[in-house]
């Protein structure tokens, strides 16, 4: 589902006299349907420049990232919104919303955009919602001042209320507590269940281990640097 090769990053500082730092080559995994690979190494190894690059945040420098059909790597921006809509789901660490949208409506919006109707969506939101334990009484409320716990479960949910192929995750159990974050677990394996192919970072050791079938170490691919 997700096969990425031969990727090479660098990135140029332009505010720096255009120094060029190369930091990722010759990237290669693949991630089949029902899997779970978890990106692993050091900090700075260049996991999240591989995230971003798979979401499409970032140009790959060269190589090719499959998602589906899509070769993010070389996809027109029109082609990687559709993907983003249909296909390749991201849950971050932060829940970035629109002001004065009801959480309601926040997470039933992926259902929509991929198609659904506004009862599954609005069915499928609530039913995350009160697995997430984020009290009823928020749910018609803008998430903007919920507490940084709840926002980001309002997040999780919203990332798991399409039922995407593909699915990115940063760090989905950081920083909750016990019972939410066994329901996060719980989510990525249904997510999993279904089919979904799913790349994560976990620096939860527990929950990598519980969920994640491989690791892939990204230092492999950090370019030998000239001291
Ligand atoms: N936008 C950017 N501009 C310049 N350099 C960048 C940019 N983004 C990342 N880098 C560099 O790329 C390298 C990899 O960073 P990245 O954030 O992907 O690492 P990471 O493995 O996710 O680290 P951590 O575990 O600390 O989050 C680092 O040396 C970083 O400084």
């Amino acid at each position: 589902m997700i096969r990425i090769s031969d990727v090479s990053k660098s990135f140029v500082l332009h505010n720096q006299g255009s120094a060029v730092i190369p930091v990722m080559e010759g990237a290669s995994l693949s991630v089949a349907p029902g899997e779970c690979v978890a990106l692993v190494g050091n900090s700075g190894a260049g996991k999240s420049t591989l995230m971003r690059m798979i979401y499409g945040n970032y140009l790959a420098g060269a190589g090719r990232i499959l998602v589906g059909d899509v070769d993010v790597a070389r996809a027109e921006p029109r082609e990687i919104l559709t993907l983003r809509r249909e296909v390749l789901g991201y849950v971050s660490q932060f829940l970035r919303v629109v002001p004065r949208v009801p959480t309601l409506e926040v997470v039933a919006e992926p259902v929509l955009a991929a198609g659904g109707s506004a009862e599954a969506g609005a069915a499928r939101a609530r039913a995350l919602l009160a697995r997430l334990n984020i009290p009823e009484r928020l749910w018609s409320l803008s998430p903007t001042t919920f507490s940084g716990g709840e926002q980001q479960r309002v997040n999780i949910a919203r990332g798991f209320a399409h039922g995407f192929p593909a699915l990115l995750l940063d760090e989905p159990t950081a920083s909750l507590d016990a019972t939410n974050r066994a329901v996060v677990l719980d989510l990525i394996e249904e997510a999993k269940a279904r089919g979904a192919a799913i790349i994560g970072i976990f620096h939860d050791l527990e929950a990598r281990q519980r969920v994640c079938d491989r690791e892939i170490d990204v230092s492999a691919f950090t370019p030998a640097r000239v001291a």
